[in-house]
């Protein structure tokens, strides 16, 4: 049972390769190892997950509630763009969650300026950087505490 659930969608495997100009040279496995240690020294509970399936990010999410998890940070990478499927999984289980997207999605093309997770998100962090995970886990681990 862990109480934060980080989510990531497609291609954020590659993460620290992919486009470093534009998402950074940090592997989603060293994020992942500062989150870990961020949620340790704050006594909260945190578990990763990365699919570039779909399906499989919508089982994680129905999966979540029952296994305790109290809120989920998601990049949910290219199905921000296109997944209603995945929104309504959220709603389904009435899984809070906060958005986060390494880069400026308002500063790139079109298509990206519309996601389907914004209005339904605690809060949306978006063009810091890898660094948006760490601020994403500090504004969950509040939320925890508080509740
Ligand atoms: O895969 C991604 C990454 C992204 O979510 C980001 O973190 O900036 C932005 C999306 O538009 C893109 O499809």
């Amino acid at each position: 049972m862990s109480q934060v659930l980080v989510l990531n969608g497609p291609n954020l495997n590659l993460l620290g390769t992919r486009e470093p100009e534009r998402y950074g040279s940090v592997r989603l496995a060293d994020i992942e190892a500062q989150l870990a240690e961020q949620a340790e020294q704050s006594g909260v509970s945190i578990d990763f997950f990365q699919s570039n399936s779909e399906g499989a990010l919508i089982d994680r999410v129905q999966a979540a509630p029952a296994e305790g998890c109290q809120i989920a940070i998601i990049n949910p990478g290219g199905y921000s763009h296109t997944s209603v499927a995945l929104r309504d999984a959220f709603l389904g289980v009435a899984l809070p969650l906060i958005e986060i997207h390494v880069s400026n999605i308002y500063q790139r093309e079109p298509f990206r300026h519309h996601s389907y997770f914004s209005d339904i998100s605690v809060g949306t962090l978006l063009g810091f950087g890898p660094a948006g995970y760490s601020m994403a886990l500090t504004a969950a681990i509040a939320r925890i505490k508080q509740s």
